[in-house]
């Protein structure tokens, strides 16, 4: 008989950890993957190149039924369209990461946002990683194993700033900054802040590897599937 899909969430702030551990624990376990910040990034990407004033909630509530936007769920392939455009790369640029928490605390972005999220969740076959940052407590409350992934804003930073080397590349100190900034924003708004659910398990990886951090991960969905689901 067919396993039953299992439905993971994955939250936490930026630089955790959370895309590398969902796409491995995906592929491990045979689960669709979807970032959803990528959605927002995405969304915001399609603000600016139409020249909305992100700053303006108003008119980004306006607009946020327009673009048409299309995750694919393949871990080993993860893709991204804003109306047929392949927007993968440019969603990872400076301005978009500056812009991203504004547009994402629109609630008509969100209820929009939030209603793709759902009906991918309900359609992944085998189940999903979904990663974010309010899946355990907003988009997917009846998850199956959920996670909330931390490390100190030092490590968070050292990573970002690894990354970005040779690209767009900033000071530890300013990718700490911009880090924090982007932080007090997801946390500070009021539709369906980044926090973590009461029944999510907390992990600090802060002094793990990332392979650790994906065996945790693997260990906690094979014991609820083991607890008889
Ligand atoms: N436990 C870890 N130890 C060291 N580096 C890590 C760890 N987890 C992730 N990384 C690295 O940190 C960067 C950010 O990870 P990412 O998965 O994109 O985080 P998030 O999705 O939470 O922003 C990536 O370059 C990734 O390879
Ligand atoms: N479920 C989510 C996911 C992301 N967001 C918003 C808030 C985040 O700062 C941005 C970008 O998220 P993303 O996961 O791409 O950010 P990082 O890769 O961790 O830097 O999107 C959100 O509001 N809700």
């Amino acid at each position: 008989m067919a396993e039953s899909p299992v439905v993971v969430a994955i939250d936490g702030p930026s630089g955790t950890g959370k895309s590398s551990t969902s796409k491995a624990v995906a592929v491990r376990l045979g689960l669709g993957y979807l970032d959803t910040g990528a959605q927002y990034r995405a969304m915001t990407w399609w603000m600016l190149t139409n020249g909305i004033d992100v700053d303006d909630p108003a008119a980004v509530a306006a607009a946020s039924a327009k673009p048409s936007i299309v995750s694919g769920t393949d871990p080993q392939n993860p893709t991204i369209t804003v109306d047929g455009t392949d927007v993968s790369a440019p969603i990872r640029g400076r301005e978009v990461t500056a812009a991203v928490s504004a547009v994402s605390a629109v609630p008509e972005v969100r209820s929009r946002i939030t209603e793709l999220q759902r009906s991918l969740a309900a359609e992944a076959p085998g189940g999903i990683v979904v990663e974010g940052r309010d899946i355990g407590t907003t988009v997917l409350p009846d998850a199956d194993v959920k996670i909330f992934l931390t490390a100190s804003p030092e490590a968070r930073a050292a990573r970002r700033s690894a990354e970005l080397k040779g690209k767009e590349a900033a000071d530890l100190a300013t990718t700490k900054e911009a880090l924090a900034r982007r932080d007090a924003a997801d946390s500070g708004r009021k539709t369906s802040p980044l926090a973590k659910a009461d029944d999510a398990v907390e992990v600090d990886t802060t002094e793990l590897t990332l392979p650790q951090v994906i065996e945790c991960v693997v260990t906690l969905v094979e014991e609820w599937k083991r607890r008889g689901r």
